[in-house]
């Protein structure tokens, strides 16, 4: 067993309560083992005034933590699942993915609280082209202005740009104690989370047993198996850039693993929805068989377009 561990994390609130939080995991888990912080900057950090959609690339809050991680300046590195991409680094592997305790979308509205009490083209920010399609396709008069920046910066931006709704998923206000903004938790039959949304990854090296075997027990297994659907959905639909798709996938009472999607256009005009359900040791295949499905059903001509006004 190593008697130290050195995580990587980014400097923003959320990102470092994120990494506290599996530190003190770990400290509870090894009582004598000695934690360090390394704070590092992502290309997404960087730049936090254009959509991420139209930076484009993967990776944008991981890459610099992980070639730390693959120099072996630090041993793991903790992110939002969401925003790992499917395809890991040669050499690098996700040691475990943690419980998710609110996979959804929050509605911030102090004056109208929910979209359906939202006025005719009211002012909604979100810089999420998944949660653009979504509110769209819910309400088609709304008015969707970019909103970057980290969840405070957000927040702020609420009453400093006159908007009358922002969105941000649920999991970062819980985390950061902010809850009490939320106004109404939107429903998965209007929008779908983003895959990953709500768990957290802890990201190390392939070939490090020592660090990948003290790392195990922060994994939640059918977490691991519902994210593990969403993210071969992912990878199967993925086409080089931000795509507007919802996905969530969930274990039920049976112990079957249940897959909601929704592929739509940026306008939210056109929306392709299925779902499908299996046994968790098929989670992969679950998630590719219904990526096919939908990019057959019309879902392939969305992204077809996508590309072509990029
Ligand atoms: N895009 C940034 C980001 N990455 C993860 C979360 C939320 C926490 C999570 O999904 O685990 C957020 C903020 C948001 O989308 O509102």
């Amino acid at each position: 067993m190593k008697q130290k561990l050195v995580i990587g994390t980014r400097g923003s609130k959320l990102a470092l309560w994120q990494a506290n939080h599996i530190a003190a995991c770990l400290r509870e888990h090894y009582p004598n083992i000695v934690i360090e912080l390394k704070n590092m900057v992502t290309t997404g950090d960087k730049i936090l005034d254009v959509p991420l959609a139209k930076i484009g690339g993967k990776g944008l809050f991981t890459k610099e933590l992980e070639v730390a991680m693959l120099s072996g300046e630090i041993d793991l590195a903790v992110h939002s699942l969401k925003d790992v991409p499917t395809q890991l680094p040669e050499g690098l592997i996700l040691a475990a993915v943690t419980d998710r305790v609110d996979p959804g979308d929050a509605l911030i509205s102090p004056e109208y609280k929910t979209l359906d009490k939202l006025p005719v083209n009211a002012k909604v920010g979100t810089s999420s082209l998944r949660r653009k399609a979504q509110l769209l396709n819910a309400r088609p008069d709304l008015t969707i202005v970019d909103l970057r920046g980290n969840l405070d910066t957000r927040l702020k931006k609420l009453t400093t740009e006159n908007l009358d709704a922002i969105l941000l998923a649920v999991a970062g206000l819980r985390r950061l104690g902010w809850a009490q903004h939320i106004t109404q938790v939107l429903p998965q039959s209007i929008c779908l989370p983003a895959v990953g949304q709500g768990a957290l990854a802890i990201e190390a090296r392939e070939n490090d047993a020592e660090t990948l075997d003290m790392l195990a027990f922060l994994n939640h297994e059918p977490t691991r198996q519902a994210t593990l659907a969403e993210r071969t959905f992912l990878a199967e639909v993925e086409g080089g850039c931000q795509v507007p798709i919802g996905v969530h996938a969930q274990l039920d009472q049976d112990g079957q693993v249940g897959l909601n999607a929704v592929i739509m256009s940026p306008d939210g005009k056109e929306a392709i929805r299925d779902t499908i359900a299996g046994c968790p040791a098929e989670a992969a295949m679950l998630g590719q068989t219904l990526a096919v499905r939908m990019l057959n059903n019309g879902g392939r001509e969305i992204l077809a377009k996508l590309f072509e006004n990029q």
